[in-house]
């Protein structure tokens, strides 16, 4: 039945748009008695015909059956951690390495954003699809969550616009906002359940579930920060450039994220988000300085295990969780 399949089609696209403006956005449009009347109407369509049903379809996101276990993932880009920098002189030493290996006179511009206290995916899209998602593991190896991942609401379950590349694997944060983790805690407290110490471990704990169906009530959300492996598409040559590119493709990216024409302006930087850092609506840890020039990022390369273009500017542990 065409109309069936129009109408069908027309709810996708609807619930798609509103979907990104709420999740990826924060800037909802659709009031969300009719988001779920339009999910309701949708859900109606699919069960009378179940050819409508698309892997991207926004019903999909509710969760499937319980898993056994988790299947393994290798990763062909190696998933690196970061090196990191506890004060002013660290990091400004990581610079004078970067200019000296460079044999560069000039100062280096680089990428700043938040460095997010939450749990590193990765999610490979294919033709525009999401493929699989898992977690960082050792960083070559990590557990297909994919059943988990495609619940949270930020995550898309295909990329806004055509064009895109071929094979896009994205890698990004999942984290936990502190005011999700305030009311999961408050909940699980009330039903006499077990509460989590931190965001980050209910965040891990959420991922962990193998019933996905758990993990599509927590209050999740993904903030990429960057790329793996990319087939078929040339991407933008500055690091800050790729982020905006992927916000178009409908990832959530972080809205503190700036550039920094000099070590000097990410020292500031720095200070700047650590005075801030209580009123955000997430927990970090630090601060993640980029060399933002890609070509740059190639010729500096990795040591052993963190890139020689990165560094981690962490703020002092905060102090341990009171119950
Ligand atoms: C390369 C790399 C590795 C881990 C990262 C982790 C975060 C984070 N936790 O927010 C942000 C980044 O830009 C990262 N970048």
């Amino acid at each position: 039945p065409a109309e069936k399949r129009e109408r069908a089609q027309e709810l996708h696209e609807i619930l798609q748009r509103a979907n990104y403006q709420y999740y990826v956005l924060d800037n909802p449009e659709l009031p969300d008695s009719e988001y779920d009347r339009r999910l309701r109407e949708l859900q109606e369509l699919e069960r009378e015909y179940p050819e409508l049903v698309t892997q991207d379809s926004p019903t999909q996101r509710v969760g499937a059956e319980p898993l056994s276990s988790f299947a393994e993932v290798r990763h062909e880009v190696p998933m690196l951690s970061l090196d990191n920098a506890f004060d002013d002189d660290e990091l400004l030493e990581f610079d004078r390495r970067v200019r000296d290996r460079l044999n560069s006179k000039d100062p280096v511009e680089y990428a700043c954003e938040p460095k997010l206290d939450g749990i590193a995916i990765s999610l490979l899209y294919r033709d525009g699809m999401l493929e699989r998602a898992a977690t960082r593991g050792d960083g070559t190896t990590g557990e297909d969550i994919t059943q988990n991942v495609r619940t949270i609401g930020s995550v898309p379950l295909r990329l806004l616009h055509n064009g895109v590349p071929k094979v896009l694997e994205v890698r990004g944060e999942i984290y936990m906002p502190k005011a999700g983790f305030a009311e999961l805690n408050k909940k699980a407290a009330e039903a006499g359940e077990k509460t989590f110490v931190n965001p980050r471990n209910a965040a891990a704990g959420s991922l962990r579930q193998l019933d996905s169906r758990i993990t599509a009530k927590r209050p999740l959300q993904l903030c990429a920060y960057g790329v793996g492996l990319v087939e078929g598409a040339t991407l933008p040559d500055r690091h800050t450039e790729i982020l905006k590119q992927l916000n178009r493709w409908g990832f959530r990216i972080n809205s503190e994220m700036a550039e920094a024409r000099d070590i000097q302006a990410c020292i500031e930087y720095h200070k700047k988000l650590g005075e801030k850092r209580e009123q955000l609506p997430y927990d970090i840890d630090g601060i993640v300085f980029k060399v933002n020039e890609i070509g740059l990022q190639r010729r500096l390369g990795f040591v052993a295990r963190a890139p020689r273009w990165a560094m981690a500017y962490k703020f002092p542990a905060q102090e341990e969780m009171t119950e």
